[in-house]
């Protein structure tokens, strides 16, 4: 067995050489046109001993930037072919977690047939090799589909099939979509820039659950409705077809919420985009590029997230820190460190959001959510960036009958009353309101004792906030006062330097704040002189001195 495996190699080593020899022989005695003819007749004989085409589809195109619609589509035309016909399968779960989804594994090939022509269908990935070992798949991993049919069937493949193909594809997407919450990780292992990484989103608020002002919620929905049947009408006036949303408000006033309804309604994917990990505008605008259509990107708690107000100053401060750092260089290599953590600049951000690269894809809702709107930059939330700005604000009486309504399934109480006029009072969050009726046992007393804890709650919250203010006054009335003070003091000062700067009599030794002696000493003059004592006349004579200082 050995020594037959040995000759094989001997046999083929020494077929290589010769054929190698008759190619050389070849390309050097043959004239080129000989050589082209001979070329052209060699290609038809192989087209007829292979007449098979083989269409490659990537994962990604233009130069890995975005994630190409119809891999996507193959994808799940495929994944409902070879549950029935590949041998390895991949399992993924979809819509609402209830249903496996199976698509055939990588290097498995599955025979489909159309019209009566049968072809073939199979994934492929490949990795270029890097030196470093890692657990982490690899950064460069390219996947594709490849279809494989006779050259006769070109027609049909090329012409119906392919087209049959994407639609079935794009169908079963929306039959089977399981909409996504992706966010921004940071790189793992070889992986150093920040990618989408995704679970299931199966946030359950909808608009119906949001407390909030109902006709405020009406706006909402139109505005988005609007603004997800607007393809034709954004091409017509040259925008990209995107919006941008702010909801600014105290913490616990639902915008996160918020989100959730809008995706919710609108059936769209959410990306979570952690701005702090991102390192600089480019891995910014390749996430961008990245996230589907029909989809909201977040960014939470923008004022947060970048110091977008005060870069450009930090910036040019920095610079002058570099300048100053020259003698330290531990000092100098840690601040470099945290400068690395994220470079993304206002105008880096505001670029991503109506830039040129904006328009990379349709149908995107960008949202802020911020607890201090007045610390944006302007330039950040002026109309056409934020379209529609919205407040999200303490609850009452309108929100307090949703919350009522979905947390105690109590459409009007006798305690309603008080507690509407209590909420008119008192600023308390949803969040706060619908802790109180949260509901612990199935005891049908149960949502009257959540009202009234409720009322507790907002008695309590009044008294504080009452207390609040009353201690805020009295802040501001000491402060006041100390102010006066401090300015009578300064203007005494003033005064005099102003009489001593122009060489004035010096009256400062009889000018308040006369000493007790002297006052004494002048009561006794003046008693003496007038014959009275009185505390009225010790006024009268400060009175006179103190005028006597000004001539
Ligand atoms: N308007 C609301 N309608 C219904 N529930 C709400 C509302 N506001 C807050 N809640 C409840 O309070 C919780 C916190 O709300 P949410 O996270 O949306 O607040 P937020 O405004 O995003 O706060 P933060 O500014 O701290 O991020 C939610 O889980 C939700 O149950
Ligand atoms: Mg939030």
């Amino acid at each position: 067995m050995m020594m037959l495996k040995g000759e094989l190699w001997s046999n083929l080593g020494s077929t290589m050489a010769a054929i190698m020899f008759v190619y050389a022989m070849f390309r050097q005695y043959f004239p080129p046109q000989l050589q082209d003819y001979i070329f052209q007749y060699g290609k038809k004989l192989s087209n007829f001993m292979y007449p098979y085409i083989h269409i490659t589809f990537d994962e990604f195109t233009g130069e890995k930037i975005k994630k190409s619609e119809a891999f996507s589509a193959i994808q799940n035309y495929l994944s409902d072919k070879s549950s029935a016909n590949a041998k390895r399968l991949k399992a993924d779960v979809v819509k609402d977690s209830q249903s496996l989804v199976l698509s055939m594994d990588y290097n498995e090939e599955i025979t489909d047939e159309f019209n009566g022509v049968k072809l073939w269908w199979s994934a492929n990935r490949t990795t270029t090799k890097t030196q470093q070992f890692s657990f982490y798949p690899a950064a460069d991993e390219k996947r594709f589909y490849t279809l494989k049919f006779h050259n006769r069937h070109r027609e049909v493949i090329t012409g119906t099939y392919l087209s049959h193909v994407l639609k079935q594809g794009k169908a079963i997407a929306a039959n089977n979509q399981q909409r996504k919450l992706y966010s921004n990780g940071a790189g793992q292992g070889n992986r150093s820039s920040t990618t989408w990484t995704h679970v299931a989103f199966e946030h359950p608020a909808t608009f119906d659950t949001l407390a909030m002002d109902e006709k405020k919620i009406r706006e909402i929905k139109k505005d988005l409705v609007t603004f997800s049947n607007g393809k034709e009408y954004y091409a017509k006036i040259g925008k990209a077809w995107k919006r941008g949303y702010l909801l600014y408000g105290p913490p616990g006033t639902g915008k996160s919420t918020m989100v959730a309804a809008m995706a919710n309604f609108l059936n769209y994917d959410v990306y979570d985009l952690e701005l702090t990990t991102v390192k600089n505008n480019v891995e910014l605008r390749r996430l961008l590029i990245e996230t589907s259509n029909k989809s909201i990107i977040v960014i939470e708690d923008i004022d947060c997230s970048l110091d977008l107000t005060g870069q450009r100053e930090e910036k040019k401060k920095k610079k002058k820190d570099d300048k100053n750092e020259g003698g330290d260089p531990i000092g100098a290599m840690s601040k470099n460190e945290e400068r690395k953590e994220s470079e993304v600049t206002l105008s880096g951000l505001l670029n991503f959001i109506d830039g040129i690269w904006s328009a990379c894809g349709g149908e995107r809702i960008i949202v802020f959510t911020t607890n201090h709107v007045e610390k944006l930059d302007p330039a950040l939330i002026r109309r056409g960036r934020m379209d529609k700005h919205i407040e999200m604000s303490y609850c009452r009486f309108e929100a307090f009958k949703v919350l009522a309504k979905n947390y105690l399934d109590i459409d009007s109480h006798p305690l309603f009353e008080e507690i509407g006029n209590l909420l008119e009072e008192t600023d308390m969050t949803p969040a706060d309101v619908a802790e109180n009726l949260m509901l612990t046992s199935d005891d049908d007393e149960e949502g009257e004792t959540c009202l009234k804890n409720l009322i507790e709650a907002l008695k309590a919250a009044k008294g504080e906030a009452r207390k609040k203010a009353e201690d805020y006054h009295a802040r501001l009335e000491a402060e006041k006062e100390e102010k006066e003070k401090e300015q009578t003091v300064e203007d005494n000062v003033k005064t005099r330097s102003n009489f001593s700067q122009t060489g004035e009599r010096q009256w400062n030794h009889l000018v308040t704040p006369l000493s007790h002696i002297e006052t004494i000493i002048l009561c006794k003059i003046f008693k003496s002189v007038f014959k009275r004592r009185c505390f009225a006349r010790q006024r009268l004579l400060r009175l006179i001195l103190n005028y006597s200082y000004y001539f």
